[in-house]
């Protein structure tokens, strides 16, 4: 979490007088923002529903989950912070989780196991975000939607064509949530470059599933000299690094606490835009023409409508160059799976 939002949340929570700062906080400067996690009971949604209930942004946080949604809900709930709390549990009372959310970030799905590529969570994922896709184009149609289950490259497709096929679409909402690749390039650089690590910028760009993750470490910053070897090698590590956490678990499921973080900083960037902060950019995989495909990540302004401008590429080393057309096929291939399964 960045140092403003903790600074927010350390006031709200620790002051002798937190209950009047929290009630001048809502009512004159902060407006009424409704935030829903769908699949808020499972190992991502959970932390990240916590970090959620942290954000002063948030006044209202609706979690729902096919199952455990009671306890998760009661959990967070006592959390003496500024948002109310309800949990919705069946598929009966979607509806009202969505009612009104401003933000809809979903969690839901199957998580990989050692051995196996985020496109093989397609057969299961695809149809879960479907249903909640088309719920959100019923109940909160223009709510910004926050896709984190996997395949991001083909469930972000996927909810566009739910989206279109409803007339609800609108590109400027739709969002892969790719700043764990953004949250992992920035960890790996400021060990190899020996900078603080909360003073380094790396875009990554392209989709989010091995070779289509590019990190754009020719435009890091703070700069630093690091050879070709160990540029490689960083591109690999950010590519593999969700393998890397789903071998460690060892069958126990992928990143969850890491993605938690990475979700809570993509949807406060959200939340700030909704809000008119201005200059929020971070990294996601949006509608595009950045490249000739449809849907690619890349950094993006978010404002009061959502995504406010799609930012170009800016200059690529060879490498950059190389990798950017190695990935292109397979992202292509991902992208019009998820359309073919949308339309059929
Ligand atoms: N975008 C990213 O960077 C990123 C990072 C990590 C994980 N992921 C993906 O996020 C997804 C979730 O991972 P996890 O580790 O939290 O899995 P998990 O199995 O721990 O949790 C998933 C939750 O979704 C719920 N769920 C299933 N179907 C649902 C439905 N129809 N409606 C509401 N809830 C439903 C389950 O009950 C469960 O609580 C996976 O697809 C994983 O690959 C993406
Ligand atoms: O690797 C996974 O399957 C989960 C996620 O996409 C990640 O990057 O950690």
């Amino acid at each position: 979490m960045r140092a403003s939002m903790l600074r927010s949340i350390k006031s709200l929570t620790t002051s002798p007088s937190s209950h009047i700062l929290r009630r001048g906080y809502a009512s004159e400067a902060v407006p009424e923002r409704k935030v829903t996690v769908l699949g808020a009971a499972g190992g991502i949604g959970q932390p990240l529903s916590l970090l959620m209930k942290l954000n002063p942004l948030v006044s209202n946080l609706a979690l729902y989950d096919i199952a455990n949604t009671p306890g998760v809900a009661a959990d967070v709930s006592h959390i003496n912070t500024r948002s109310e709390v309800v949990g919705y549990a069946s598929d009966a009372e979607l509806g009202k989780a969505l009612e009104g959310a401003d933000v809809v970030i979903i969690p839901a799905g199957v998580p990989r196991k050692p051995g196996m590529t985020r496109d093989d969570l397609f057969n299961i994922n695809a149809g879960i975000v479907k249903g909640l896709c088309e719920a959100i184009a019923k109940h909160c149609p223009n709510a910004l939607v926050n896709m984190i289950s996997n395949p991001v490259n083909s469930t972000v497709p996927i909810a566009a064509e739910v989206f279109k096929k409803a007339g609800t679409y609108d590109p400027k909402r739709l969002f892969g949530v790719t700043t764990l690749d953004v949250v992992r390039a920035k960890t790996f650089y400021a060990g190899k470059a020996m900078v603080p690590v909360a003073e380094v910028n790396v875009p990554v760009v392209g989709g989010h599933a091995g070779i289509t993750i590019l990190p754009l470490f020719s435009q890091a910053t703070p700069k630093a000299n690091l050879s070709d070897e160990v540029i490689t090698a960083l591109t690999k590590r950010t590519q593999d690094g969700g393998t890397e956490v789903v071998e460690a678990k060892a069958g126990k499921g992928s990143a969850t606490l890491s993605m938690a973080y990475a979700g809570a900083i993509f949807a406060d960037a959200c939340l700030k835009g909704l809000n008119g902060v201005p200059d929020v950019i971070e990294c996601s995989f949006v509608q595009s023409t950045v490249t000739e495909l449809p849907f690619f990540a890349s950094r993006v302004r978010l404002g009061k409508n959502g995504v406010e401008e799609v930012l170009g590429l800016g200059p690529l080393s060879d490498f950059e160059k190389e990798g950017l057309e190695k990935l292109k096929p397979e992202l292509k291939s991902s992208i019009e799976k998820g359309i073919k399964f949308a339309i059929q």
